[in-house]
């Protein structure tokens, strides 16, 4: 029987259960923080090991600031790794809080299923499977307000109970900045190889800033970079062809930021309302404008991401 600290909270699972400060019962308790350093390996781990036995690549996607087009860019990394019709491509949104993949996927008002093997995800294609906690509201206008640990438990959720089958790319599209969902993801799957993170950055040194901090994160976790994408950099006039810079970058932007820090620029995504207009439409911007600057410079990304990838396997 696990040992109940003194003035525990109800429901407390005691401090030699491998929920100790995990549990909702934990949240708001003075104990938390020790509870939960001091609890055991969580069986979790080995469970979503196994589960992610069967998925080839795990990239996360990440950002510093909010609204710099980290789900976005997300969303065309899956919708460009799925035309390959031999690929078999998973998303899954953590965002627990503000969830936007099913609106940029076209999946708003789904629901997810349970089926013998697990959580079905919701799929757009064949070979293109979803998974949000949008699917888990009763509309897309309620508001998902939880601590820690109680989002750490969905994720958990999300990675050892949804029915993906067999997945050559899993991509995760994460919250802004560094907090419980990334320490989760990274802990939950930490046995299972994630192959690396793309960040995502606007040209301003105000997201610039925030990036560094999230590299440091990616360094202290060992999680691998992948690269830096520089989005909204610099807006080219659909009549006269001219580019001009919307957010000028004060202090060399990313490419500069990359060479300091000896980390790859993956390459810059332009400024195109249009890209927003298909996100809103919940449609590829890839099939909507297949021949725009933003649609080849996302290509030549995926590329790289793809090239990254095999070489890790190798
Ligand atoms: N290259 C681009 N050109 C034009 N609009 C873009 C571009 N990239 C993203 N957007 C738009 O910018 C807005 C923010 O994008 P998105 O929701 O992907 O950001 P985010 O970083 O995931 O934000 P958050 O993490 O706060 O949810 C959206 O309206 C999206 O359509």
């Amino acid at each position: 029987m696990a040992d109940v600290p003194e003035n525990a909270p109800q429901h407390c699972p005691g401090t030699g259960s491998s929920d100790a400060g995990k549990s909702s019962a934990c949240e708001g308790c003075p104990n938390q923080t020790l509870c939960a350093a001091a609890a055991g390996p969580d069986p979790a781990i080995e469970e979503i090991k196994e589960k992610m036995s069967s998925v080839k690549h795990k990239i996360l996607v990440l950002s510093g600031k909010g609204g710099v087009g980290k789900s976005t860019f997300s969303a065309h990394l899956a919708h460009g790794l799925a035309e390959d019709e031999g690929k078999q491509i998973a998303l899954l949104d953590v965002d627990i809080c503000g969830p936007s993949i099913p609106r940029i996927m076209g999946l708003e008002g789904e629901q997810v299923h349970q089926s013998g093997s697990g959580w079905s995800p919701v799929y757009v294609e064949d070979n293109l499977a979803v998974m949000s906690v949008g699917f888990l509201l009763g509309s897309p206008d309620d508001a998902v307000i939880w601590r820690g640990p109680k989002k750490s438990g969905m994720i958990k959720q999300f990675l050892r109970d949804v029915d993906w089958g067999d997945v050559d790319y899993l991509i995760v599209d994460t919250p802004p900045g560094t907090s419980d969902e990334h320490l989760s993801v990274v802990q939950y799957l930490s046995a299972a190889h994630i192959d690396g993170a793309v960040i995502i950055t606007t040209p301003q040194e105000v997201s610039l800033q925030d990036v560094r901090k999230e590299i440091n994160f990616c360094r202290k976790v060992k999680l691998p970079i992948i690269g830096v994408v520089e989005n909204m950099s610099g807006f080219i006039c659909p009549k006269c062809k001219n580019e001009s810079q919307i957010f000028p970058p004060t202090t060399g932007g990313a490419k500069k930021m990359c060479s300091d820090l000896k980390i790859p620029l993956l390459g810059r995504v332009p400024l195109d309302p249009n890209i927003g207009k298909s996100c809103d439409a919940g449609k590829s911007f890839f099939t909507e404008i297949p021949d725009s600057p933003a649609t080849l410079s996302y290509r030549t990304i995926i590329q790289k991401i793809q090239e990254f990838c095999s070489l890790r396997q190798s």
